[in-house]
């Protein structure tokens, strides 16, 4: 068995103006694991995530796919490594004048030159795969619920049947039961792929359901990480905080007075 990790990120930083977001961060995540990252908001999760798919461009540090550094290649060689990465976008992030078909099939479609018809075959059992039945597949998605739209959200991440997939705070928004479905099928669809993932979240119930590992980012570092049952014997007191949500504790908060 390989011992190259699936994704390795190493020093990664990145400032905005005079504002350091992300202070030398590294992580190995190994193929098939589940990683969730915690962190309190603006800590940088989005924008580690952003870099990793290239949304960003870092100011330092390496982020290697099976070996390969990422923040090397031109545009072809990144477009080859991106082929193997489904993303769930905060907020879902569906185009409102594709029907809901088009959504889950858009990569395949736009990315795979896969032509309509195969497309939205395979469409149509994604969404099965998440519980939505045919009929969803012609509608809108202003027509759909928040619940729905997490769930189409899944299907289109999962279309391409992509080796790595990035979840952004998949159950935001939702009750906790419709949250709870929605941890039930990214586990049982990442196992059916065998896919590596990070998943961003601050729903520690999610976190305990979908991860093998946890890392914690505070202050622009990775400050601890360990095995997702190992989560409440940390004996790290920013963890400690964090997962009981205390408001007192190490980690401050900035709060402005409105
Ligand atoms: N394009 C940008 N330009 C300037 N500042 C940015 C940009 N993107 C992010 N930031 C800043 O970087 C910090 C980290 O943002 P990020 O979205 O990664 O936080 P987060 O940990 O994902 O938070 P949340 O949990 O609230 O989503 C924030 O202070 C944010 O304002």
């Amino acid at each position: 068995m390989s011992t190259t990790p699936k994704i390795q990120v190493r020093g990664l930083s990145k400032r905005f103006g005079p504002k350091v977001v992300l202070d030398g961060v590294d992580l190995d995540i190994a193929q098939g694991e589940s990683l969730v990252v915690i962190g309190g908001s603006g800590s940088g999760k989005s924008v580690m995530i952003k870099c990793i798919l290239g949304l960003i461009r870092p100011d330092a540090g390496s982020i290697t796919i099976d070996g390969e550094d990422i923040t090397r290649l031109d545009r072809r060689g990144r477009e080859r490594v991106m082929a193997k990465f489904g993303m769930l976008f905060q907020g879902g992030a569906l185009f409102d004048s594709l029907p809901v078909w088009e959504n889950v099939a858009f990569g395949l479609i736009q990315g795979r030159g896969t032509p309509r018809a195969e497309a939205r075959q395979v469409a149509m059992r994604k969404l099965q795969a998440v519980g939505l039945g045919e009929q969803v597949g012609n509608l809108s998605p202003s027509e759909l619920s928040g619940g729905m739209q997490k769930r189409v959200a899944l299907a289109r991440a999962i279309a391409t049947e992509p080796e790595i997939i990035l979840f952004d705070e998949p159950t935001t928004g939702l009750d906790p039961i419709m949250a709870d479905v929605i941890n039930d099928l990214i586990v049982s669809c990442v196992q059916e792929l065998g896919a590596t993932t990070i998943t961003i979240t601050h729903d520690m119930h999610s976190a305990r359901k979908i991860a093998s590992r946890v890392a914690m980012i505070y202050a622009g570092k990775i400050i601890w990480e360990g095995p997702a049952a190992s989560i409440d014997s940390s004996g790290n007191p920013y963890v400690d905080q964090f997962v009981n949500g205390h408001a007192e504790g190490p980690i401050r908060m900035e709060v402005r007075p409105l």
